[in-house]
């Protein structure tokens, strides 16, 4: 059985992950498996250089995060274009990968659900996940703001999914995973 942790930015997948990993699970990320190729896919830089311009990568070959974040928060089709280069090759190298869990944080946007047989959904309120991210990435209010809203509403991700881990700083994370695994399996 494939399972799928999603949740919007700053829910805390990469948190839950972690439990699942020292429980044993091994657990295929998709934010790292995109950045990964497009490291080092040649034509998928190709296609990134033509869609967002030469500055999407240095002279090295190195991805510009500031400029591949601007472009994708600038308008819900410059996203659209961009998933379209990337996912396709996500879904594969997941499918290929034979592991069994997923994390991804737009899972449902990206299709990702026609992978898996169950999805769980981390939910978190959303003044914690603005505080969260603007701890973790350093960044205002604003530009946390600007990322949840680019992504699928938590209340819809949540009525999509088969489980639920309410990770809002007070619920036992470790509970809800034990639970978790003993229904899923
Ligand atoms: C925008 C980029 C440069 C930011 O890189 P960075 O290392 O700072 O963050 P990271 O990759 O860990 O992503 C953090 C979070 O941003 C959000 N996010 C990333 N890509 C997207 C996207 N296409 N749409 C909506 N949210 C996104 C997610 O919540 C994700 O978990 C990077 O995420 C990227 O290149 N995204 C496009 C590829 C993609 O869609 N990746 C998502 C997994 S398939
Ligand atoms: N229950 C928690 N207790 C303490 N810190 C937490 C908790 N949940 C998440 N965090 C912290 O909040 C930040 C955001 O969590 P995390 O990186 O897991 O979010 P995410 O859902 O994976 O976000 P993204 O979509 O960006 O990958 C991290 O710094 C993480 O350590």
């Amino acid at each position: 059985m494939k399972v799928a942790v999603t949740g919007g930015i700053g829910c805390g997948k990469s948190y839950v992950c972690g439990f699942l990993r020292r429980r044993g699970m091994d657990v295929y990320d998709c934010d790292s498996a995109a950045k990964r190729l497009m490291r080092t896919s040649l034509s998928m830089q190709d296609s990134i250089r033509k869609l967002i311009g030469a500055a999407a990568y240095t002279d090295d070959g190195i991805l510009d995060k500031a400029v591949v974040s601007r472009f994708l928060l600038a308008s819900p089709d410059n996203a659209a274009r961009l998933n379209a280069i990337v996912h396709p090759a996500v879904a594969a190298d997941f499918e290929a990968s034979g592991m069994q869990w997923m994390e991804c944080a737009i899972l449902f946007t990206s299709s990702f659900d026609r992978l898996v047989d169950r999805v769980v959904c981390v939910t978190a309120p959303l003044e914690l996940r603005l505080n969260r991210i603007m701890e973790r990435d350093g960044i205002s209010r604003d530009r946390a703001l600007e990322w949840i809203e680019c992504q699928m509403p938590q209340e819809e991700v949540l009525r999509r999914s088969d489980f639920e881990i309410v990770n809002d700083g007070t619920a036992d994370v470790d509970m809800q995973i034990a639970r978790l695994l003993e229904s899923l399996f």
